[in-house]
């Protein structure tokens, strides 16, 4: 009996971008499936955050598709990405410092009492809420009212996915989500991502760290001058691979060819 691969629950296909002269993006295609991490890689200007900002409606492509759950969205900003049931955890923009964890978690989609009540936050079932989605991914942080800002950098990148995770999105999109953390933290990041995986979400991650994205990523994307150079699976390459194909480096074959060129040349 033939047997059917389920669709993919993101697809990207043939994405370009353009700013003015430069091509950010040239006929980019992947798709993620359900459950599955996929790494964005790439040099520094290979394209990673213009993809990431495409499939998240906040750059719109001069070409191509975003595709979810097997829908084409022409997505005109975030909204209609999330809509979509796409979220995404930006590095930089992850929390505000002054703001306890409960409010971050729900800043901008408040739960409110009923009008009868006179429609003022209604703490206690944000409190609750909160307790159940940071306990569903073991995110432990003892008190959830001390202001942000006290909180460790593993922790806050933690309260900032499990933010993105209170709209049930089937795709997270982590902009290095792991910078900048020290050991430990970075082993708690990493254990919520193989969490978020296990609640059958689709994970596209943006790192720079290949000993993260060899542990975490069941494929790899290799973005080189805004064309995707390379596809890999896990285990289905070395890390000297992975950063050849990164920069652009010769390899062996190339490089005798060179040589060859050169000593007649
Ligand atoms: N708003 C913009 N206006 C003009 N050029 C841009 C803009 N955003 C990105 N670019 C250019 O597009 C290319 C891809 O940039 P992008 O930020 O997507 O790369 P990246 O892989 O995320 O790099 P990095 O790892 O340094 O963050 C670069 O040449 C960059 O200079």
């Amino acid at each position: 009996m033939a047997t059917h691969t389920p669709p993919p629950v993101l697809e990207v296909r043939n994405v370009s971008v353009r700013f003015g002269g430069v091509a950010a993006l040239t006929d980019v295609s992947m798709a993620v499936w359900p459950g599955e991490v996929v790494a964005l890689v790439g040099d520094n200007g290979a394209g990673k955050s213009t993809l990431v900002k495409t499939i998240s409606g906040i750059q719109q492509p001069d070409a191509g598709e975003i595709i979810v759950a097997g829908r084409t969205h022409a997505m005109k900003g975030p909204q209609d990405a999330a809509a979509a049931g796409i979220q995404t955890v930006y590095q930089d923009l992850a929390l505000c410092d002054n703001l306890d964890t409960v409010q971050n978690l729900f800043l901008g989609r408040e739960i409110c009492l009923p009008w009868w009540k006179g429609r003022r936050m209604d703490r206690a079932r944000m409190e609750k809420r909160a307790r159940e989605v940071l306990s569903d991914l073991d995110v432990k942080i003892r008190d959830t009212r001390v202001p942000s800002s006290s909180l460790s950098g593993g922790q806050r990148q933690s309260v900032a996915i499990c933010r993105s995770i209170l709209a049930n999105p089937q795709v997270v999109l982590l902009d290095e989500p792991t910078a900048a953390l020290g050991v430990a933290q970075r082993k708690q990041v990493l254990a919520l991502i193989e969490r978020l995986k296990a609640q059958g979400r689709a994970v596209v991650i943006i790192s720079h760290d290949i000993g993260d994205v060899q542990q975490i990523a069941d494929r790899v994307v290799v973005l080189r001058l805004g064309r995707k150079v390379a596809e890999v699976t896990r285990g289905g390459y070395s890390r000297d691979e992975l950063i050849a194909a990164m920069t652009g480096a010769l390899d062996a074959a190339e490089l005798a060819a060179l040589r060859k060129e050169l000593a007649h040349g």
